[in-house]
């Protein structure tokens, strides 16, 4: 004997999770107890059917009846009832009726549970905490039931908020790993891979995992690895900017967007806003894994805009990790602000996606696109390593001190463009341009108009940057232009501070970023320049493994993605090519 075994305690239940989908159970009685009991059959998808007289039901038994959630009969118990029945449960405030069915049960050997009589019962309910699929019961075994009541309530008190989330992602990772390994054989491997899975990822990195990650972590079934979640993120900054999107491809991927490709002839009706959304909703969805959803009347961000700007971003902090040597360092922490995050909260999500270690503040003061970005960070598993601020017209646009944050490594934001109503429709009627602008916008005046305009809004950044000083390391805002660039200049020489600034000429999005921690006299000399040659040989490390990535790529990633990096995506970067104004 090799022992030791576990003891023989004795004295208890066995604790199941019985299957009842499909199976028919039988109710006796309506009263609150057996309220209780239909919800917990019911979420188990038992076919349930109550008998009692109407006059003694509640009302939320009467509630299950009206919406025909079970069926119900309108009488005292009749011995016929418990034809066919796979289960039955009585909550019945009549004991004579109670001991006649228990009997009846007996004789028919059907489980029953017989409310106020333990010794009746073949089993016993247990007091439940339900999160998705993950279930806890606690039993006292008739000693306490209000005792299992309050366990259980501490039990969950003291869970993740996510675990829930989690068991369902891993639940669908087992489902998938099965369809590639299905052989009997194969079990042991097969079960100690996902073990460690388990093991190895946290909670939240599981609930982040999107099917595109889990497609991508099934390949390391094979060479029975588990690499990090960090490993398999979508790095922008290692892939080629977008710069034509294979609309069949994308078609061939998502079936929402392959609709309005084929009824429109392979054309795409810019000018639809629904043609717009339905796009960007299909290239979040096949390229970055993230689903989201989006009001009519809210802006619309195009993706390949916004996400070149964010590998940018990701670029230009790369190379310049103040603690490096200029390389990337997958763990350094990073933390953003995102400044009028908007409904889709597109930033947040591109610069959460594609960084595993960054988190994100982000505000708003429209309270739709709040609620619509709180819903997005939501859908795709992001709320722990987001701060979501809903700020007020007149407060700081750089909130540091109601984030609760310490510094930031950048702000981002797509400022408002336009200084009236007027300016607005003018400009999106197309009035003083030679033809219309090139896509529809849905932007809502909230979003859209600011005192000053686009000018005035990263002014107001500006000026605040200048009071935090080195609690902010670089400021981006879109839509600025040379004159604007310039006038900030001034600005921060007026302060006597000294800035440097970048410009991105490929998407012609010129861009104002500026460091107010290492200040340099001549920029032509700087740091940034200097770590930039170093690139080569500081690639991010994910780019490493991208040849056996690759491997399990659906083809209309694959087309997009870059051949394995080469130093010159680096070298291209326009954060370090840049200009100097
Ligand atoms: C878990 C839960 C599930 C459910 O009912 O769905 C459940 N009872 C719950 C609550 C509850 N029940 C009672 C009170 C009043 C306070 C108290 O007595 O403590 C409270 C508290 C309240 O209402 O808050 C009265 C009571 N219960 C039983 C009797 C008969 C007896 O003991 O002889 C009497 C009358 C005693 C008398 O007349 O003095 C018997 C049983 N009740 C059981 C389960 C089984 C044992 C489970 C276990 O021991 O763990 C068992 C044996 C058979 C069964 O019913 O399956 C549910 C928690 C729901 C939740 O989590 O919120
Ligand atoms: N196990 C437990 O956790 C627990 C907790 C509280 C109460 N109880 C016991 O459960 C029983 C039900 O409690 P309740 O609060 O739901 O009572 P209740 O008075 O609210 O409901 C009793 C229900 O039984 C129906 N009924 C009575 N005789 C019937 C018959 N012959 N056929 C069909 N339906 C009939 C009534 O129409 C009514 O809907 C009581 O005996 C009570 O002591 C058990």
């Amino acid at each position: 004997m090799k022992g030791p075994y576990p003891d023989i305690q004795g004295g208890g239940s066995l604790i199941l999770a019985w299957q009842v989908r499909n199976k028919r159970i039988l109710v006796v009685g309506g009263g609150e107890v057996a309220a209780g009991r239909i919800v917990n059959v019911l979420n188990a998808d038992a076919k349930v059917t109550v008998v009692s007289p109407r006059s003694g039901l509640n009302d939320e038994v009467a509630y299950r009846i009206d919406q025909k959630q079970v069926e119900y009969i309108d009488r005292k118990f009749e011995p016929s009832d418990l034809d066919g029945v796979d289960m039955v449960l009585t909550a019945v405030d009549d004991p004579e009726a109670s001991s006649q069915i228990f009997k009846l049960c007996k004789e028919k050997r059907i489980p029953a549970n017989i409310a106020d009589v333990p010794p009746e019962c073949d089993f016993y309910f247990g007091s439940v905490h339900r999160d998705g699929p993950l279930q806890i019961m606690v039993s006292t075994n008739g000693n306490g039931p209000k005792l299992a009541n309050i366990v259980r309530r501490q039990i969950a008190d003291g869970l993740p908020s996510n675990i829930g989330a989690a068991v369902t992602r891993v639940g669908i990772l087992r489902r998938k790993l099965r369809k590639i390994a299905p052989a009997q054989e194969e079990g042991p491997k097969r079960m100690q891979w996902m073990s460690k899975v388990c093991e190895q990822w946290s909670l939240d990195e599981l609930c982040e995992m999107t099917e595109e990650d889990m497609e991508e972590l099934l390949g390391y079934y094979k060479p029975n690895t588990i690499p990090s979640l960090e490993s398999i993120y979508r790095d922008l900054a290692t892939l080629s900017p977008y710069e034509k999107t294979d609309f069949q491809l994308l078609a061939n991927a998502n079936e929402d967007f392959r609709q309005i490709w084929e009824t429109n002839n392979h054309k795409l009706d810019f000018h639809d806003p629904e043609t717009h959304k339905t796009l960007t909703k299909a290239i979040l969805q096949e390229d970055f894994g993230l689903p989201i959803d989006l009001p009519d009347d809210r802006l619309c961000p195009p993706i390949p805009n916004r996400s070149n700007y964010v590998a940018w971003i990701q670029r230009l902090l790369d190379s310049t990790a103040p603690n490096l040597q200029g390389g990337y360092d997958p763990q350094r922490q990073v933390i953003g602000l995102d400044i009028g995050t908007g409904a889709s909260a597109i930033y947040t999500l591109l610069s959460l996606r594609c960084r595993p270690n960054w988190t994100m503040c982000a505000t708003d003061i429209d309270k739709k696109s709040f609620d619509y970005a709180s819903r997005n960070l939501a859908i795709n598993n992001m709320m722990t390593r987001v701060k979501l601020l809903q700020t007020l017209q007149d407060q700081p646009l750089i909130p540091l001190q109601y984030l609760a944050v310490e510094k930031l490594d950048f702000t981002i934001c797509n400022p408002p463009f336009f200084l009236s109503h007027a300016d607005m429709h003018a400009s999106l009627e197309g009035e003083d341009r030679k033809r219309k602008p090139p896509a529809v916008c849905t932007g809502a005046e909230v979003e859209m108009v600011c005192e000053g305009g686009d000018l005035g809004f990263v002014t107001r950044i500006v000026n605040e940057s200048l009071v935090l000083r080195d609690k902010v390391t670089w400021l981006h805002g879109s839509g600025l232009d040379k004159e604007m660039g310039r006038s900030l200049e001034f600005r921060r020489y007026a302060s006597r501070e000294r800035h440097r600034s970048y410009r991105r000429h490929r998407e012609r999005i010129p861009t104002i970023s500026h460091s107010l921690q290492i200040p340099h006299t001549n920029p032509k000399r700087s740091r940034h320049r200097h770590l930039t040659a170093k690139q080569p040989t500081n690639l991010p490390r994910s780019s490493l493994d991208m040849g056996s990535r690759k491997e399990v790529r659906g083809q209309y990633r694959r087309a997009k993605r870059l051949e394995p990096l080469v130093s010159s995506t680096h070298e291209k970067a326009p954060a370090i090519s840049s200009q100097w104004w």
